[in-house]
């Protein structure tokens, strides 16, 4: 260990306590996570738009994606820990990264194939291929070098540096969301741009390309800082040697299953007759960490659907803050600003004052207390859903119909349909009327979809004699026969003005439209052209527009971000501490795997629970993940904290003494040395082992 620290000293200067190679490592975390995250915000929109794929094709793929970005972290693991180690798995797989993103931007220029030059590509197959395979490389690369840049970043600090490592962690977590904060804002601002050789279409190829080249950018400081780094040497195939040994620990004890043979203190210690003590005390670590990471994916569960369902939400919100109008899938930025001020906050007040309390607030304490704030967050989630439920419309169910009754004439008029009361409908007045018997066949026209969020909907019915045209000063949108009304049109949100043209004369009729919402526009008999129009056209409201405002989010951000601070950064700096040090890549990429089942939780719960209330959903989720909280509570109660440096100092002291012992007296009675050992190695690993929860 000294000898390590001492490397670690000569490689790299030090500046206010820390070593200067971390500038590189965090560097490249916040361009590596701007290339991911950048790519990530228009991925959907780029298969909805560019592929033409629909929607539940284009949802399946990208989270399909997304689960494999956290399974490949194993492979980056075991790479790293076992061959090529850390430094170089980080070099190669990012290379595999900007090849995939720059495949990417590729598949998105559609004047490659554009032979006709009308502005969509002509061969799909070229572009979906080519993406997909950028996406797999992206996977690879982004999963693969994961769990390495952040173990490869706490290996940079020495045995005597915790409260620095700690801080690297803190400041890692930092430059992830920094980089994420800018990257959704400012890739979709790029594929929003215009661009082509031959035509113009939105430009996906450069919403790819930056985070291509912020890739390359990562890869290169990585690089510059090589001089610097401290390289802790792979030790040969550990995840191969772990997994013999488990599995001879297993097949050992079955064959001594008798009575007759003494138990052992750990299952692990029937391995003693073939493998290093020193493996098997470390396989004990990783597996007591690995043990307590089986309830954390229900906090991913929650977590993740910061971007589906709460996106989804928002999209049934009124996103106007004055001068500012915000996108659905743009509230997600809250995520990474709130982070960016809650872990100072926590790390420099909220932590030592707890601590000047007198309290212990353990990493596992706080990963529990994590859990119970992502609780809150969905029960936040669930009440603003109680409010916006309030303010939808009502839809005919499966056994009704949804009539609306236009009286286009001057005066009032009875109607009588059959099964219910007359009803008086006075001039140029609408009615909506949802009747149980099925008086026309059931349909019902929704319009929901968060990518046309600034899009309402209208229709006119003209109740003239003569056929009216309708144009905004951007689109015309016809002619309209008398008596007959026109197809739903869509529109930007916010003040329109319409002019209505007969001939030669005309007249502007403006109004303005909520978020979400949509209007039929009757226009009266009575209207005279060339007047004011304003008040000949009455507007009907199909659907609301959205009232709840989407700043009723904020407490529900507020609360999974106050519960990612304690949780996941917490997590992120435990996996470190608690694994042995040739495991250190392997945890990380546990920690990871945690968040790759969390996201499969998500497709099931939602595929096999099916329920019909929103609101009810968000509670669902919210008392499961108090259950799973109090089980990780009592799990983490009995968990003793080790320091993986001191045990295995320990017994490599021990090892060596035996050999020396072994020169100066061969062939003595070997097996009451095993015996004697294993018990001295036992006292050793539970004297390190005593810090509970
Ligand atoms: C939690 C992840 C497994 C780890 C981390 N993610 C974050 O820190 C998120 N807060 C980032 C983010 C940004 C924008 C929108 C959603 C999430 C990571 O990516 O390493």
């Amino acid at each position: 260990q000294e000898w390590e620290d001492g490397q670690r000293k000569g490689k790299s200067k030090v500046v206010c306590g820390y070593p200067l190679s971390i500038f590189f490592i965090v560097v490249n975390e916040f361009c590596e996570r701007f290339s991911y995250y950048g790519m990530r915000a228009v991925l959907v929109l780029y298969f909805k738009y560019f592929l033409r794929w629909d929607d539940d094709l284009a949802t399946s793929i990208y989270h399909t994606f997304v689960a494999l970005c956290y399974l490949t972290p194993i492979l980056g693991a075991i790479v790293a820990d076992s061959w090529l180690g850390k430094f170089k798995t980080i070099i190669y797989l990012s290379i595999v990264y900007a090849v995939g993103q720059v495949a990417m931007a590729v598949s998105a220029i559609h004047d490659i194939t554009d032979s006709d030059r009308d502005g969509t590509p002509d061969s799909m197959t070229f572009h979906i291929v080519l993406s997909m395979v950028g996406l797999f490389l992206i996977a690879l690369g982004t999963g693969g070098i994961k769990p390495c840049v952040a173990a490869f970043g706490g290996d940079q600090f020495g045995e005597h540096q915790d409260r620095q490592r700690r801080t690297f962690f803190s400041v890692f977590y930092l430059c992830i969301n920094g980089g994420s904060l800018l990257s959704t804002i400012i890739t979709p601002v790029l594929r929003a741009q215009e661009c082509g050789i031959y035509s113009k279409q939105k430009c996906y190829s450069l919403a790819f390309g930056v985070p291509a080249a912020l890739m390359v950018v990562a890869l290169v400081v990585f690089i510059i800082g090589s001089g610097m780094y401290y390289k802790a040497e792979p030790q040969g195939n550990i995840m191969l040697d772990v997994c013999k040994c488990i599995g001879f620990a297993i097949k050992n004890r079955y064959r001594h299953r008798s009575k007759q043979y003494p138990k052992r203190q750990h299952w692990m210690d029937w391995a003693e007759e073939k493998y290093d003590k020193l493996l098997i005390a470390q396989i004990k670590m990783v597996l007591k960490v690995l043990f307590l990471y089986i309830p954390l994916p229900m906090f991913w569960t929650l977590f993740d659907q910061k971007g589906s369902r709460w996106t989804l939400q928002a999209t049934t919100m009124d996103g106007n803050f004055g001068a500012l109008v915000i996108q659905p899938d743009q509230m997600q930025t809250v995520n990474p600003i709130l982070i960016l001020t809650l872990v100072p906050i926590m790390d420099s007040l909220i932590y030592p004052l707890i601590k000047k309390c007198g309290l212990n607030f353990t990493p596992l304490k706080r990963m529990t207390v994590g859990m119970l704030l992502a609780a809150i967050a969905f029960v936040c989630a669930a009440l603003v859903q109680i409010q916006i439920d309030k303010t939808l419309p009502t839809f005919p169910s499966t056994s009704q119909s949804q009539l609306k009754l236009l009286n286009m004439g001057s005066n009032s008029v009875t109607v009588k349909l059959p099964g219910n009361d007359a009803l008086i409908l006075p001039a140029a007045q609408v009615y909506p009327f949802i009747n149980n018997s099925e008086i026309v066949e059931n349909q019902a026209i929704t319009f929901v979809g968060f990518t046309d969020y600034f899009l309402v909907y209208f229709r006119f019915v003209n109740g003239m004699k003569t056929a009216v045209n309708v144009s905004t000063a951007a689109a015309d949108f016809g002619l309209i026969e008398p008596f007959y009304y026109s197809n739903y049109s869509q529109i930007k949100n916010g003040k329109a003005t319409f002019t209505l043209r007969s001939g030669s004369q005309s007249c502007e009729y403006s109004t303005n439209f909520g978020f979400g919402s949509s209007y039929t526009f009757f226009i009266h008999s009575t209207l005279v052209f060339g007047s004011n129009c304003q008040d000949s056209v009455t507007a009907v409201e199909d659907i609301k527009p959205n009232s709840v405002h989407m700043a009723l989010q904020i407490p529900q951000y507020f609360f999974i971000t106050a519960g990612e601070v304690m949780f996941s950064v917490t997590g992120l700096e435990f996996s470190y501490s608690q694994a042995p040090s040739n495991m250190k890549a392997v945890l990380q990429a546990g920690w990871l795997f945690t968040v790759a089942i969390g996201n499969f939780i998500v497709l099931i719960v939602a595929e096999l629970a099916k329920i019909p209330k929103q609101w009810a959903e968000y509670v669902l989720f919210a008392s499961l993940l108090v259950a799973v909280c109090v089980i990780f509570s009592i799990m983490a109660y009995f968990y003793t904290y080790i320091d993986p440096t001191e045990i295995e100092a320990q017994f490599k002291k021990k090892i060596n003494e035996d050999d020396e012992d072994d020169k100066s007296k061969p062939g003595k009675a070997e097996v009451e040395m095993v015996k004697r050992d294993s018990i001295k190695c036992h006292d050793e690993y539970d004297k390190a082992t005593q810090t509970k929860m």
